[in-house]
């Protein structure tokens, strides 16, 4: 049992929502009209989690780290951001036990928000069209902050705007970066195993708990 948070942080990609789909479609739409070969959904899926312009990088350069020539990545970002606009949401759904464990959360009465990488742009008609916007007070994207996870910055930022410590607080999340965020902030972390996290596999990350749902935060944090 974790002891019960005065708030709680939800990542959104690979642990709210599976928005693969989506994403894969608008980077391959990107690529096809820079006449690149496509990517597919399961490199993507490795590729997601550092915000937008580090995903379209990777795609760029068919590698995790490495940086392509500036001018493509001038012309290749505006493709993505519209291509996905026009996507998002498409394919786009809510794990199984996502509704029910948010409205479990909402019941205890805990502090709520949603911490992402993704693009304030992107993050909020995604929340509304699958109708959770409203489970959450506080939304920071990738570009909310100067700084996005795995640094510290948006979960302390939470944290002063509720008036809460950090070690009162837990953040859900599906990769290392909510991992690293997560402890160098001073928040507990409890992990999805279904989500995305680069390939590998959430456990290595050693976060304080794992589960396949959220169906199961009943069972881990005493109220
Ligand atoms: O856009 C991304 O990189 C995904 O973001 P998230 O997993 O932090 O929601
Ligand atoms: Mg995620």
């Amino acid at each position: 049992m974790m002891q019960r948070p005065a708030l709680v942080l939800c990542d959104l990609d690979g642990t709210l929502v599976d928005s693969m789909p989506d994403l894969a479609n608008a980077i391959d739409a990107m690529m096809a009209e820079l006449e690149l070969p496509l990517c597919g959904e399961e490199k993507v899926r490795h590729w997601v989690g550092n915000g937008a312009e580090r995903l379209v990088k990777r795609a760029l350069t068919d590698d995790f780290h490495a940086e392509p020539d500036a001018e493509l990545f001038d012309k290749a970002f505006p493709l993505f951001v519209a291509a996905y606009a026009q996507n998002n949401g498409e394919f786009s759904r809510l794990y199984d036990g996502v509704l029910e464990g948010l409205i479990w959360l909402q019941q205890q009465d805990f502090h709520l928000g949603c911490v992402t990488n993704k693009p304030e742009q992107f993050t909020i008609p995604l929340l509304e069209q699958l109708d959770i916007k409203d489970f959450f007070p506080l939304i920071i994207s990738g570009d909310t902050l100067p700084a996005k996870k795995p640094d510290p910055l948006p979960l302390l930022h939470a944290a002063k705007y509720f008036n809460v410590l950090p070690t009162d607080s837990l953040f859900i999340g599906d990769s290392i970066n909510d991992v690293t965020a997560a402890r160098a902030a001073g928040f507990k972390v409890l992990c999805v195993s279904y989500g995305y996290n680069h390939g590998q596999d959430i456990r290595m990350a050693n976060p304080d708990k794992i589960v396949d749902s959220l169906t199961e935060l009943p069972h881990c944090l005493s109220v």
